[in-house]
């Protein structure tokens, strides 16, 4: 099992010194609105990922009127423990396991797992492509590092391809040879990013649809499509194809950046049909579909944060989840509620194994 036992927080977010010791499997975290339990899950999901789930600027993970911060985690994975330790000091960050510090944070990624289930999480299913595209590159990062090396390695040389093709433009001047180079580069980091995408999700789907009927009061079809430029001809063919047009729009127009998950209720799109109780079903299956596949591969079920379930489910799924993750091999457990009491009454039956933080 993979357990947090203790961390210790300086300047992170709202808490300028903290320790919180963990020693149950299932953590209520309770506490009024706005006292930081969701800051810490997003401590803890800060050891694992090595970013916060919530802040995309590490400046707003900082204290305010503080110029940096420490996340150090105790941890034990199948009974060997880890220190983790994660800071930012004068805008430098730093990640170390067990006092060696990474070279490059993706090492880290997948070596202690978790998936978070979030308020904000709707914007899988209404926002633009780039949220569902995160989760799916989240998720497949865990499981695999060359995945992650690829996409990096793809990011950065997309960015380079987009400025050559500015230059081209602003400059006139023909560069075709190094835009030769730069497409074959991202072909070889973009295919290996399409393989893994779209191997990945017709298993994922059968997960899905079997946690959504758990779920769900009716029984209704649930599916992810994947739609993929790739799909048509390789990545390389279509840099060559669509050279002339990325020119005028001074952008790369074909690759795995533009790729999209297509998520169907009864066929039709999930972002426009569903019903909001439908869409919390759904959002649920997929973070629980991704738990599974984590625990299967990693041997080990992941950390599962839980962030303010209990205002968002009615409470026959509240209880169904709840029935869920109280299973012996399901694995360590943060949950927030504003109400101690609701808390208590939803783990009634497996006290012995919840251990309640009350946050002031
Ligand atoms: N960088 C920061 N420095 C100081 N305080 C911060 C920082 N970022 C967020 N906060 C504060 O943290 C608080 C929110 O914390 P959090 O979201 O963890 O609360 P919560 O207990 O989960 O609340 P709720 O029950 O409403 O979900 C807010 O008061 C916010 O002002």
């Amino acid at each position: 099992m993979l357990l947090v036992r203790k961390i210790s927080l300086v300047q992170f977010k709202n808490y300028p010194q903290k320790i919180f010791d963990f020693h149950k499997r299932i953590i209520g975290i309770t506490g009024k609105n706005g006292v930081g339990k969701t800051n810490l899950l997003d401590a803890i999901y800060y050891l694992c990922f090595t970013r916060s789930y919530f802040s995309s600027q590490e400046q707003q993970n900082v204290l305010y009127d503080t110029n940096g911060f420490r996340i150090e985690g105790l941890l034990e994975k199948l009974g060997q423990p880890g220190k983790i330790v994660c800071t930012l000091k004068a805008g430098k960050k730093e990640i170390s396991l067990d006092d060696t510090p990474y070279e490059k944070f993706s090492q880290h990624i997948g070596c202690f797992p978790a998936v978070m289930i979030a308020p904000d999480d709707a914007e899988i299913i209404l926002g633009g492509s780039e949220p569902r595209r995160k989760w799916l590159d989240t998720m497949l990062s865990q499981l695999d590092n060359a995945y992650l090396d690829h996409l990096i390695a793809y990011q950065k040389i997309l960015l380079q391809r987009n400025t050559l093709l500015k230059q081209i433009a602003e400059s006139g001047k023909n560069q075709d040879a190094l835009l030769e180079i730069l497409d074959e580069q991202l072909a070889l980091h973009g295919q290996p990013i399409f393989d893994a995408r779209n191997a990945f999700l017709p298993g994922f789907n059968e997960r899905v649809q079997r946690l959504y009927d758990y779920l769900a009061e009716a029984p209704e079809h649930v599916r992810i499509d994947y739609s993929c430029q790739l799909l048509e001809m390789p990545l390389i063919e279509w840099l060559k194809q669509q050279q002339l047009k990325d020119k005028m729009l001074q952008r790369t127009s074909a690759g795995i950046h533009k790729d999209d998950l297509q998520f169907v209720l009864n066929d039709h799109p999930m972002k426009t049909s569903a019903s909001q109780g439908q869409r919390k079903s759904f959002l649920f299956a997929l973070k629980l579909a991704q738990f599974e596949v984590l625990k299967e591969l990693k041997n080990c079920p992941p950390i599962l944060l839980l962030d303010d379930i209990f205002e968002k489910l009615d409470e026959e799924r509240v209880s169904r989840l709840v029935k869920l993750v109280s299973e012996d091999d399901f694995g360590q457990v943060f949950i927030t509620d504003t109400h101690q009491e609701r808390l208590k009454n939803a783990f009634g039956a497996h006290a012995d194994q919840l251990q309640l933080i009350v946050i002031e």
